[in-house]
């Protein structure tokens, strides 16, 4: 059957452009969409994608244009085209792209370099099956240019984002099956990338983490008794661990209905900020579906706000020091909030649509995936339950609770002021929830919010862990005084500032080269382009190691526990708890990214040889 008015017909074999590349492959014209003007063509490796028209050429004039070209090429480069595809291992479509992405990290290349990347990169170039029909432009296209540019690939894969991405409808019809429709949109190949990490239907998460099923009971059982055991253990008067077992107090003295009203309280303060028309709305990285979320992004304000309110609650007689006097009966009212939470968050995802789930916690097992959670971005309405408990009630009440120990420091030891250390503490950690607060947007970027679903781990993380455990330092300061002298007090402002610094920057580079990959002020950073269409740096702070920030977040995390000396081990819980964490994310950070990115991870991986402290680990 003809298509009425149609360039190219159903049934007849074109050339077809291979997004995100100047290369084109022989395709058959599957279908034509008047209403989006796109035409579904199937590749030789049995890849269907829809290209617009400007990006099909008909054989036979590109058969001829090609040939004529091809007969002023060198030998060698002719050798190189007529490799056969035997030559080259077969993989998917997109893995293959990543192969050509690994082999070209973008740089300054002398011209005769370039000309080899880009002949080896042809030997390669996706689909395989279609080697044959290689008829590449990407010469001419380099000549075109006139060396403009050194970033070949980069052209094409990221320079013009929106003129590349807004011009295919990446959809894979094959395997999207009862998948919705996805309507070209400039953000194409990241919606893609997001499509990759997220389950297909009914797929069940058979790569656990945390130690999988067991892992996920004794976790549940652990963490709730770790932060009881740190609250008790550390206000001991001795709390070396030779006073292990603590004596435990009765249960009565767990609970405590006031505390509970002050967390809800608290909790529902926060959220009434949150809510507030103030501040910015952050679009999030596009899901599955192509939308971009968006996120009040007023940390900051909230934080402020609450300082005042506090501030004047103290003016008007509140005792903060009654967080110090009830920290246990305040971590229990949190952690049954949590786990409401977390137990309403385990029934929706239950119910919630394919494309809102996470790859994570679908292992079919109700402990597994109670734990690890399963919805990407839970929202009522507008307001995202995950962003907001990570964001707000935990992070603004670990600075107030660091606070209040701070006047309870006060009151314990008769003092006047604060001690050094308890100061030194209290301002690193509000500098680092602040900083957190101040660029909000670029937790969007980060692993929590783009791929975790939203589960106890996560819940009790943001509400519990937080806010009862990160406060230790300050909570064990208020019983055990630790002197500094100003060599010492100097040495550790210095050390805060560097892992601060480290920290920020690396954070900010990653975080606008995701959001603008494009951006000018960018330019000078080297990169890997993969086959998603993102690219990694592989220069500045990403070049250095794998997790600059990661490092930075260490070296403040040991500014934080030195204040308190080395008496006793509780003190340093922090900074041992977060060596396994980041070591632990590290390396589920890696096997996402290779499963994302593929053969360009991998060569990544072999420039930037180290994953947190240089030359060591
Ligand atoms: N205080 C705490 O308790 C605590 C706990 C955990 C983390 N943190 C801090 O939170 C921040 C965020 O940590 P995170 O664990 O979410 O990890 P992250 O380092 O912010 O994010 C990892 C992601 O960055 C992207 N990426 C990796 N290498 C890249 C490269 N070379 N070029 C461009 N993008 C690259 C990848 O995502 P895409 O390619 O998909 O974009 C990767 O999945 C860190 O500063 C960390 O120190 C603090
Ligand atoms: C053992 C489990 C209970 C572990 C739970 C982990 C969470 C507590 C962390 C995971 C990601 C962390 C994180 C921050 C706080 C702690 C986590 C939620 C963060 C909000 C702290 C402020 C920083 O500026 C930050 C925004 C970069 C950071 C983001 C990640």
């Amino acid at each position: 059957m003809k298509m009425p008015a149609v360039k190219y017909q159903k049934g007849e074999k074109v050339m077809g452009r291979w997004p995100g590349s100047n290369l084109y492959y022989e395709v058959k014209v599957l279908s034509f969409d008047s209403m989006s003007q796109l035409y579904t063509v199937i590749y030789k490796d049995g890849t269907e994608l829809e290209l617009k028209e400007q990006d099909i050429k008909s054989a036979a004039g590109f058969q001829a244009r090609s040939r004529s070209r091809s007969r002023s090429r060198s030998p060698g480069r002719r050798r190189s085209r007529s490799r056969s595809p035997a030559r080259t291992t077969r993989r998917s479509s997109s893995r293959t792209a990543a192969a050509v992405a690994a082999a070209a990290i973008t740089d300054s290349v002398p011209s005769s370099r370039r000309e080899t990347r880009l002949k080896d990169t042809l030997e390669t170039t996706a689909p395989e099956n279609n080697s044959n029909n290689k008829h590449e432009t990407l010469e001419e296209k380099q000549k075109e240019e006139n060396n403009t540019t050194t970033k070949v690939y980069e052209t094409y894969l990221e320079a013009e984002p929106e003129k590349n991405q807004a011009r295919y409808n990446l959809r894979r019809r094959k395997d999207d099956g009862a998948a919705k429709e996805v309507t070209a949109k400039p953000e194409q190949l990241e919606v893609e990338e997001a499509k990759k990490a997220v389950a297909p239907i009914a797929t069940l998460t058979t790569q656990l983490d945390f130690g999988g099923k067991l892992g996920a009971y004794f976790w549940l059982l652990f963490l709730p008794a770790w932060v009881l055991f740190l609250i008790i253990q550390v206000n001991l008067e001795d709390p070396s661990l030779a006073n292990f077992p603590p004596p435990l107090p009765p249960l009565e003295a767990f609970l405590d209905a006031q505390a509970l009203a002050f967390v809800i309280l608290w909790i529902a303060f926060q959220a009434m900020l949150y809510i507030l028309p103030v501040g910015k709305l952050s679009e999030g990285m596009p899901l599955m579906s192509g939308e971009r979320l968006k996120y009040r992004t007023n940390g900051f304000f909230a934080i402020v706000v609450s300082a005042v309110v506090v501030a004047v609650a103290l003016h008007q007689g509140l005792d903060l020091t009654y967080i110090h006097s009830h920290f246990l009966q305040l971590a229990v009212a949190t952690f049954l909030i949590a786990t409401l939470l977390s137990v309403y968050l385990y029934v929706r995802s239950r119910y919630a649509p394919q494309e809102q789930l996470a790859l994570g916690g679908n292992s079919g097992n109700v402990v597994y995936d109670f734990f690890k959670g399963h919805e990407l971005n839970p929202r009522i309405k507008d307001f995202d339950l995950k962003f907001f408990c990570e964001m707000r009630p935990g992070l603004i009440g670990w600075c107030l609770i660091n606070f209040a120990m701070a006047l309870a420091e006060m009151k314990q030891q008769n003092l006047e002021a604060p001690s050094n250390s308890m100061i030194l503490v209290n301002l690193f950690q509000l500098l680092y929830v602040v900083d957190g607060l101040w660029n909000e947007e670029a937790i969007l970027t980060t692993m929590d919010l783009m791929h975790d679903g939203f589960g106890f781990m996560l819940a009790f993380g943001d509400l519990v862990w937080v806010p009862f455990t990160y406060t230790m330092q300050a909570y064990y300061l208020v019983r055990h005084p630790n002197p500094l002298s100003f060599p010492a007090l100097t040495a550790i402002v210095i050390l805060k500032l560097v892992g601060f610094y480290i920290f920020r920057k690396s954070n900010s580079e990653k975080n606008a080269f995701r959001r603008n990959p494009s951006d000018p002020k960018l330019s000078y950073l080297k990169t890997i382009p993969t086959a998603t269409g993102k690219s990694l740096l592989v220069s500045g702070w990403w070049g250095v190691i794998r997790h600059p920030n990661y490092l930075g977040d260490l070296l403040m995390a040991l500014a934080w526990s030195l204040p308190c000396g080395f008496s006793h081990l509780l003190p340093w819980y922090y900074m041992i708890y977060f060596i396994i964490l980041l070591v632990h994310r590290d390396s589920r950070d890696m096997s996402e990214c290779r499963r994302k990115y593929g053969s360009a991870w991998d060569e990544y991986c072999r420039t930037v040889r180290y994953r947190i402290i240089p030359c060591v680990y």
